[in-house]
């Protein structure tokens, strides 16, 4: 049985869950905090070649319930090999996405049906739901915004599709946010990195106290 925090990070493209994860991690680091920093699609090998066999622009006749497998076919290994052991020693866990985004991406956008999504996902998690979810809210607009502002990142074939499955991904969200009210905890991504961080960092010092 887990003794550990498991804390998952959701929200559109270009959110800043990225940057803002990692100082909530190095400040846990700082404070002595046993803490693990991890993503998903990804987090270990096997994940991490997933990764790039989902997200490669040159795989565009992919097909939307095979996308959704192999999310969940990672987040498999990726709990088994990482996220369990991690949990089991009493780690804080911080996962940069998670189940919610299968929900949200695969389930609604995609239009293969949430509960049909989460109902392959349970198979693939086996009943480990995060404990904490923080989702950053912004409009898909000025996620995609942010990207296309910073230039350093490649866009992958997620980013690549259209606005509109962009907001059916926000749309997704605010679906699986009210299945999960207690869990998924809402805060305000539109700030600067500071705001944003402090508001998160806040937000997992009240989980972990
Ligand atoms: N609060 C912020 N204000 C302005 N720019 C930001 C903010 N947070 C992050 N950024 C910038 O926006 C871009 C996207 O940020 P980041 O990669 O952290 O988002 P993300 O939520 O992880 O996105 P994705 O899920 O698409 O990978 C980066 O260039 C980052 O520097
Ligand atoms: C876990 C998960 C992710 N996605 C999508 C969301 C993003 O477009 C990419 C991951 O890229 P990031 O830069 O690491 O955020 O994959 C998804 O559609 N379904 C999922 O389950």
């Amino acid at each position: 049985m887990a003794k550990g925090i498991f804390i998952t990070f959701e929200g559109p493209e270009g959110a800043g869950k990225t940057t803002v994860i990692k100082e909530v991690y190095n400040r846990l680091q700082q404070q002595g905090k046993y803490s693990v920093l991890t993503r998903e699609p990804g987090g270990i090998r096997i994940a991490e070649k997933i990764r790039t066999i989902i997200l490669d622009n040159d795989h565009e006749e992919m097909d939307g319930r095979t996308e959704a497998l192999l999310y969940a076919a990672a987040r498999r290994q990726h709990l088994t090999e990482k996220v369990v052991p991690a949990l089991e020693d009493g780690a804080i866990v911080l996962c940069d996405r998670f189940v919610d985004s299968s929900l949200a991406y695969q389930g609604y956008a995609r239009g293969l049906g949430i509960d049909e999504v989460l109902s392959i996902n349970e198979f693939a998690i086996d009943g480990l739901m995060p404990d904490h979810t923080i989702y950053f809210d912004i409009s898909p607009e000025a996620g995609l915004a942010r990207i296309a502002a910073s230039g350093e990142r490649e866009q992958n074939r997620l980013d690549n599709e259209t606005l509109q499955f962009h907001k059916d991904v926000a749309e997704g969200y605010r679906l699986v946010q009210k299945m999960f009210p207690k869990r998924i905890q809402p805060i305000d991504a539109g700030g600067s990195v500071e705001e944003v961080t402090e508001t998160v960092w806040k937000t997992v010092a009240s989980f972990i106290s």
